[in-house]
């Protein structure tokens, strides 16, 4: 597994200070990225990918900068940017793109190598048997498993994922985080994900990084992601079927990570 350090990174836009001076490191995790709109989720993982380039400040892949190392980063979006009309498997393989180049990758060149690696990043994500299903044809969870399996076919030394599961419904949300956290274990990956529904990311996050105006509010491990911060960062939530948890749990502060605790947060 990689290290991934942020080192006093800040990153504006003209006026606006997306990040401001924000340092963490995170090595062998699964880290979720906490903020309401605007905090600046979008523009770290884009620094750290490379679409965006940072105003100051370093980041690095096990003390390599990352620009120099250029080292292979899986993304997955929220949109997930699949091929509608080609299967599940040829979406797969298009993450050994990197390696073999476009033209390979639609005409399924690839070694052997690559497309057995396709089928266990399909079997990772629980669609093995789906595998030749056209994409068009799966569900918006389905397809976003489909994305993780491409992302996982690159073979990242670092998975990134911005807000892989806004527009899906709980259920699948919760489906797709499973997979999402299994892959990043399977595959032994460090991952940065961010995520807006908080229930969610208590649910599977080891570790909780909070920005709130571009700036690091918090950096906690799970267990000390109390309900003060997540009010602290979004200033107002609403709980459902906390308080009764807690009661159950005895512990006012600490909190609920069951998937059942629902938190919402207030537009
Ligand atoms: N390309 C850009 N040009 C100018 N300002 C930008 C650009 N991208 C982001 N910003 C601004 O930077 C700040 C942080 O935006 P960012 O998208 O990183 O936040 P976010 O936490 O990901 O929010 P959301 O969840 O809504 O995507 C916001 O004020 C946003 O308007």
């Amino acid at each position: 597994m990689s290290t991934l350090t942020v080192e006093n990174l800040t990153k504006e836009y003209g006026d606006v200070t997306a990040l401001d001076d924000v340092s963490f490191e995170i090595e062998d995790e699964f880290v979720v990225l906490l903020g309401e709109s605007g905090a600046g989720k979008s523009t770290m993982l884009r620094c750290i990918n490379g679409l965006t380039e940072p105003t100051s400040g370093g980041i690095y892949l096990d003390g390599e900068p990352l620009d120099e190392s250029q080292p292979s980063i899986g993304m997955i979006f929220q949109q997930h940017n699949l091929v509608d009309g080609v299967s599940a498997y040829l979406n797969a393989l298009t993450g050994s793109l990197e390696r073999t180049g476009l033209l390979s990758s639609i005409f399924q060149w690839q070694d052997r190598s690559d497309k057995l690696r396709a089928l266990e990043a399909l079997e990772t994500v629980g669609l093995l048997d789906e595998a030749h299903q056209r994409v068009s044809q799966m569900s918006g969870g389905q397809q976003q498993r489909v994305g993780i399996a491409r992302a996982l076919v690159q073979d990242p030394a670092l998975l990134l994922a911005d807000e892989p599961v806004a527009s899906l419904d709980p259920a699948s949300a919760e489906t797709v985080m499973g997979y999402l956290r299994k892959a990043a274990g399977v595959h032994e990956v460090t991952a940065l994900v961010s995520l807006h529904q908080v229930n969610i990311a208590a649910h599977f996050g080891d570790r909780f990084i909070g920005l709130r105006d571009g700036q690091l509010l918090f950096d906690v491990e799970r267990g000390e992601l109390t309900p003060s911060l997540i009010d602290d960062l979004y200033g107002s939530v609403e709980t459902v079927g906390l308080a009764d948890q807690n009661a159950r749990n005895g512990s006012p502060d600490r909190m609920d990570l069951s998937a059942d605790a629902e938190w919402r947060v207030e537009a």
